[in-house]
């Protein structure tokens, strides 16, 4: 499988390159020249298998010549043998339609882990015959940043240098990635939002000099093994719910795009989805894109869902470059565009090829609560403020009585415990897992939002490459 990026004018690489080479030469995204397909048989043959298994199947067509199959099922084993449910990703119905897809029941309790723990596992195995060491840079509105260094921290040939902004992530959050204190763990807190560490990290690839000095790498969702490892738990809930006979609607939480496009690529390959609800939160720039057209940029607002207070979805990117039929020139040129006016607008043809997979919703804060308050209430259940979001988008859009709808959960409660107890008067318990947490020593540095400081910083601790 050869990756070309959405910007047409960067190298054009193999699995083991595009992994290692997180953002594109070009500013653009890698994503695979074409979309790989499984036929209904080999859907059909999906169910029952495990979710190992089941990542094999549909990984490989992506992974190509990079790693023999035997080499990317034990990775599989080993990545998702540190989760602490038998079936990796459980599927948990809540009424006659409505499901839950528990992606939170690996080491840092949110779906990240999902495609953070094998990715970690493919850099060492990609790493083990170069004379490199890389230098991961990340922003984290909270999840990604407490994953990834779950998946680094102490492996050799890698330091991971990951921003996040102060005071806008949860104390459990924050404490997952500031509490590690192995040597190849570098935390900054920035003076700023996620869009703006966002902005940081994809000026360091763009600054050539310093992104080749330091062999830089990505671990966010920039990443193209990140949304790859994500495709597979949309196509292990659908089987288990009849696909390929019966069509599924996803409602997913949204802030960066990346964990919906993995829903999107599913159903380019094959998996028979009757729709993706893109479920946001008052940060509602993509559900003005879908609904209006209108992708412009406002002011991000605090919000007790912090890992979806999001204005710049990256991802939206790989959507558009499908919707521009894959020319790069175009999209080059819109995206220059919408990078100086902050502002883009979605013509029809686009809007409506859109619509014909994607709806969205923006959920406020009083029926976040709600969703909250009610699931606690009706199922007995606590669920987190993002998962709460995708719930309430869900119940609140209009689709087929036979089609079943799995909500995204894309987070554990207890990360958010704050929230969860003002909405339900129930404060979460922290897993076993996380026990200690709030009695460890924290590290990071604090900088400002400028790429002066931050680069000088990572200058001086990470190592250059030859
Ligand atoms: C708990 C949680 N839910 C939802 C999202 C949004 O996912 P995405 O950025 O892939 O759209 C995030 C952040 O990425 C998250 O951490
Ligand atoms: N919500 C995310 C933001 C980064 O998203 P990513 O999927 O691009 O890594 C977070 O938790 O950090």
């Amino acid at each position: 499988m050869r990756y070309i990026s959405t910007r047409g004018n960067a190298p054009v690489l193999d699995f083991e390159n595009v992994t290692l080479a997180g953002l594109a030469a070009d500013g653009g995204l890698y994503l695979p020249e074409r979309w790989p397909t499984l036929s209904r048989d080999e859907i059909a043959s999906l169910a029952g298998l495990s979710y190992v298994d089941t990542a094999v199947a549909v990984m490989a067509p992506f992974v190509g010549d990079s790693l023999s199959r035997e080499e990317l099922r034990a990775l599989c084993a080993e990545a998702y043998g540190r989760f602490d449910h038998a079936a990796v990703t459980p599927l948990v119905q809540l009424d006659g339609r409505n499901w839950l897809l528990e992606l939170f029941h690996g080491p840092t309790l949110a779906f990240k882990d999902v495609a953070l723990q094998l990715l970690g596992l493919l850099f060492e195995r990609f790493l083990r015959n170069r004379d490199t060491h890389l230098t991961v840079v990340g922003a984290t509105s909270g999840d990604t940043g407490s994953a990834a260094i779950d998946a680094l921290a102490g492996r050799a040939k890698v330091d991971i240098f990951m921003l996040h902004p102060q005071g806008r992530v949860s104390d459990v959050q924050r404490r997952q990635m500031t509490t590690v204190l192995a040597p190849n763990v570098h935390n900054i807190a920035i003076d700023g939002s996620f869009d703006d560490a966002q902005a940081l990290v994809k000026a360091m690839f763009a600054d050539r000099d310093f992104a080749g000095k330091f062999s830089l790498s990505a671990v966010n969702s920039i990443n193209w093994a990140r949304l790859m490892a994500q495709v597979v738990y949309y196509f292990y809930a659908a089987v288990r719910l009849g696909a390929p006979d019966r069509p599924v609607a996803f409602s997913v939480p949204t802030g960066n795009f990346g964990d919906v496009f993995a829903g999107y690529v599913a159903q380019r390959m094959g998996l028979p989805i009757a729709r993706l609800i893109v479920a946001t939160n008052v940060n509602d720039i993509l559900h003005r894109a879908l609904s209006a057209g209108d992708y412009s940029v406002g002011g991000v607002t605090p919000t007790a869902a912090p890992s979806m207070d999001i204005q710049v979805s990256s991802n939206f990117e790989r959507l558009l470059f499908d919707l521009h039929g894959r020319d790069g020139a175009a999209l080059a040129a819109a995206m220059q565009g919408f990078e100086t006016s902050r502002s883009m607008s979605l013509a029809p043809a686009m809007r409506e090829e859109a619509g014909g997979l994607f709806t969205s919703a923006r959920i406020d804060p009083d029926a976040m609560s709600l969703a909250m308050r009610s699931a606690s209430e009706t199922a007995c259940m606590l669920i987190d403020p993002h998962t709460a979001i995708g719930l309430a988008a869900a119940k609140a859009t209009d689709l087929p009585a036979d089609v079943p709808v799995v909500t995204l959960a894309t987070a554990h409660p207890a990360k958010f415990r704050d929230a969860v107890e003002r909405a339900t008067g129930q404060r979460p318990l922290l897993p076993k897992r996380l026990g200690g947490l709030f009695e460890r020593e924290e590290r990071f540095a604090q900088l400002p939002a400028e790429i002066g400081p931050i680069e000088a910083y990572i200058a001086e601790r990470a190592i250059p490459t030859g």
